[in-house]
């Protein structure tokens, strides 16, 4: 069933959420606006998060080495799990407990479909506006090598095939929380649903990882929030990354180009979020995991759940503390989607920190 948001909810002039605000220049405003959003959210429902991005079905392949051109190698076993950015995206925000739309697309023709379908509803993630569309899912067949290192081929599939934006889709974002992209989708469909938010007023969020290249500039000028690791930093801006300073330089290079605020990703080192144009960078120390296990799908975890807190009304801060604790979470278990933390472990962390 398709539900009408908009009809419930609050326009968007009137619902604070913390993202366009975050960046006024007074300090006390911040405040203000994520008190009062926390007021409206707990007398009206609240504003969905939606997700446009990819879906995979990722097959695992364990092997000793990767085959020389011509030889043929067993591998130990083959396993399929969920995959994709905005998969993993729209999984960590809805396990967050946050209501949250995923608009992708899958495969119709394509077994795995069924598999990816039933992983996310299983986190609780909305799927009554994604599409099917004719040939494979998108697949990652990763060639998992003796040692730790991947070695990855992508097939876009359905990812990559035409996308038609319906109007039910239309209306969805103009009336969502926020839209949280990434570059795993033709980068004309991020541009349209980036305009369509922006001209409602709703924030856009984009997560850098996926496709490498530049980011065309009609998509730059309508990010809130920009959140590229400090390799997709580097790469987008043709700056070092190698110290903080050098981070810090390259993000207001793209807060130059456009962006209103750039959240990097450090890693174990944490992260940085440079807020708007004039106001002081916050630097966040990753939450320390007694033992990493796997780091896939951190990065997902942790721009989904920044943009929960955020649309929650959390300041900053605790924004990226919240997110933190996520992430910190994700490395402790292996695999992506199925390392994401419920609302009540990021609780239970954060409490453990105070
Ligand atoms: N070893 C770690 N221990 C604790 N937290 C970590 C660790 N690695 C990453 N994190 C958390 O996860 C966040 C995102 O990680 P990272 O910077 O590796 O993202 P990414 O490169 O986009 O990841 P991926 O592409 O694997 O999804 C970090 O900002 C940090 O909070």
């Amino acid at each position: 069933m398709r539900i009408n948001f908009c009809s419930k909810l609050r326009s968007p002039a009137s619902l604070h959420t913390g993202f366009p605000k975050l960046a006024a220049s007074h300090p006390n405003r911040r405040a203000s606006v994520a008190a009062g959003a926390r007021e409206i959210m707990t007398t009206t429902p609240q504003k969905p998060l939606i997700v446009v991005g990819s879906v995979n079905a990722d097959l695992v392949l364990p092997i000793d080495r990767l085959p020389k051109p011509g030889e043929t190698l067993a591998a130990a076993s083959i396993e399929t799990v969920p995959g994709g950015k905005g998969a993993n995206q729209a999984a960590a925000a809805a396990r967050s407990g946050y209501p949250t739309f995923f608009i992708g697309q899958f495969g119709k023709d394509d077994p795995n479909a069924a598999l990816l379908r039933s992983a996310l509803l299983g986190c609780g993630v909305d799927l009554s506006h994604a599409q099917d569309v004719a040939g494979p899912c998108g697949t990652a067949l990763i060639l998992l090598q003796a040692g730790g290192e991947n070695s990855i081929i992508i097939v876009g599939g359905a990812n990559q095939a035409a996308w038609s934006l319906s109007d039910g889709v239309k209306q969805l974002l103009s009336c969502a929380g926020a839209v949280l992209l990434q570059r795993e989708i033709p980068e004309s469909v991020n541009i349209e649903v980036a305009q369509l938010a922006k001209a409602a007023g709703v924030p856009v969020v984009l997560d850098a990882g996926g496709v490498e290249g530049p980011i065309a500039p009609e998509l730059l000028s309508c990010l809130t929030v920009l959140s590229p690791n400090e390799t997709e930093l580097a790469r987008l801006t043709g700056l070092p990354t190698d110290t903080e300073d050098q981070v810090r330089a390259a993000a207001e290079q793209l807060m130059s180009a456009g962006v209103q605020s750039v959240l990097v990703k450090l890693g174990s080192e944490g992260s940085l979020l440079l807020p708007g144009q004039g106001q002081t960078a916050i630097r966040q120390q990753a939450i320390k995991a007694p033992e990493v296990l796997d780091t896939t799908g951190a990065g997902d975890c942790f721009t989904a759940t920044y943009a929960v807190a955020v649309l929650e009304g959390k300041a900053a801060p605790q924004a990226l503390q919240f997110a933190s604790a996520a992430a910190s979470l994700c490395v402790r278990r292996m695999g992506a989607m199925t390392s994401l933390p419920s609302r009540g472990e990021v609780e239970e962390l954060l409490a453990a920190q105070q």
